[in-house]
């Protein structure tokens, strides 16, 4: 085999005993402090191309590697997996809680573990699924476009009207960390009812609506109410505002599609800051077109980083570009995870307790545990990834 190219790299800690590889620069210095403190050498890919090919990260790997971070747009599999066994590394980090990017199986072959993020940006993914919800609905790009071309004349009775949220219904799909918490955003902000779907009961949120609305009842306010529902179908056809948060996987590909779009509402909003696949996007352009008053607020796009030909046209979409868990706090907090399952296998720590309380992690005045973070799949702790990781924590009770 050819010698893969080499690429360029920032090195810290160049006497460190272990080699640990980031495929990305990340945000924040604690990361960094946390490996090289350990006797990590550390190296950071600085080519400037957005995605790395798997040429590249062959590359970064090279001949002894213990570890690499790597990036939810790279494609880790068998290829990556094995050579990074061959340079002698036991540990890989996803910086994002979802790891449709990985071939967990192939990690698993190799004896190599896979560590994620969750947790860290769920308030921070949630809230933009709810900006995204009031921009669809209040068509707040539209209107902004509107100003700066010059086109307002002054206050009109149909200017931009949009739609009311208060008193109508969220639908939620996916109400695990994410999807409970952009639920308890929409009920509590703006006093919506609630209907989800997802393959466990949410207890917790099922909870947090009840004593709200007998919060609000006692106050002499409409109470809000939930429902479970049996179907996904049930919340498409009954929600004014459906927002997607299941992982992506076989039964989540295309869960939105042209069937489906046909049974939702006229003027519903729908918003997807989970991940592109999960909606048939090209399904989707047609319904917008055909439906000039149904509105969506994306994150995430099929063939990530192109939209699917008519979508930039639609003013009926709202756009933005995978930034669901850009807020500093949360970015240097998922930097500082992947950095420390990673170390964590490297250290031959245990695997911490439960991957939904990371706080620990997180305290910037205070030691880490001596744990790995959250590791997703491990050889000798291979948890049902296919069937969700987080089994233990079933029930979405989360948040
Ligand atoms: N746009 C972005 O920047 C971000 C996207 N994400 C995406 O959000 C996803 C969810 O993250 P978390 O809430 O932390 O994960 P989670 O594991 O807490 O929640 C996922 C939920 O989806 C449910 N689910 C799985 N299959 C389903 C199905 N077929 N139908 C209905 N529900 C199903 C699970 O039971 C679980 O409750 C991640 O896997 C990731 O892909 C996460 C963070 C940021
Ligand atoms: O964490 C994830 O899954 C993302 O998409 C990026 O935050």
């Amino acid at each position: 085999m050819a010698a893969a190219k080499p690429i360029s790299v920032e090195v810290w800690n160049p006497s460190g005993k272990y080699r640990v590889v980031s495929t990305k620069s990340m945000p924040g210095t604690r990361w960094i402090r946390l490996l090289t403190d350990n006797d990590c050498r550390l190296e950071i890919c600085t080519d400037p191309k957005t995605i790395l090919s798997v040429d590249d990260i062959l590359a970064l790997i090279g001949n002894r590697c213990d570890g690499v971070i790597g990036q939810l747009t790279e494609d880790w599999g068998e290829v990556l997996f094995s050579a990074l066994k061959r340079a002698g590394g036991t540990a890989f980090s996803n910086m994002a809680v979802g790891y449709n990017n990985v071939d967990v199986e192939a990690a698993n072959r190799n004896g190599i573990a896979v560590g994620n993020t969750p947790g860290v940006l769920t308030e921070t993914t949630a809230e933009l699924a709810a900006s995204l919800t009031l921009a669809a609905a209040r068509r707040i790009v539209e209107a902004d476009q509107f100003m700066r071309a010059g086109l307002y004349e002054g206050w009109l009775p149909h200017l931009f009207v949009g739609n009311l949220l208060k008193g109508q219904t969220v639908g939620v799909i996916g109400a695990g960390r994410i999807g409970s918490a952009y639920a308890r955003m929409m009920i509590e902000g703006f006093k919506m009812n609630l209907i989800y779907y997802d393959l466990y009961q949410a207890t917790r949120l099922e909870k947090f609506v009840t004593a709200y609305g007998l919060f609000l009842k006692a106050n002499g306010e409409q109470p809000v109410t939930w429902k479970r529902a049996a179907t996904m179908e049930d919340v498409l056809r009954e929600a004014d505002v459906i927002s997607l948060h299941p992982l992506l996987d076989k039964t989540t590909y295309h869960l939105i599609n042209p069937e489906r779009l046909a049974i939702m509402k006229k003027e519903a909003v729908l918003v997807n800051a989970s991940r592109g696949p999960v909606i048939d996007e090209v399904a989707l352009v047609e319904h917008l077109k055909k439906n000039p008053m149904f509105r969506v607020g994306l994150d995430v796009f099929e063939d990530e980083p192109y939209m699917k030909p008519g979508l930039a046209e639609c003013k009926n979409a709202v756009v933005v570009p995978h930034i669901a868990s850009a807020s500093k706090w949360t970015r240097e907090g998922m930097a500082t995870l992947t950095a420390l399952n990673v170390l964590g296998k490297i250290k031959g720590y245990p695997v911490w307790g439960n991957p939904n309380q990371v706080e620990p992690f997180l305290d910037e005045n205070a030691t880490p545990p001596p744990a790995c973070a959250s590791i997703a799949c491990h050889l000798q702790n291979f948890r049902d990834v296919v069937g969700h990781i987080q089994s233990e924590y079933v029930g979405s009770d989360y948040y």
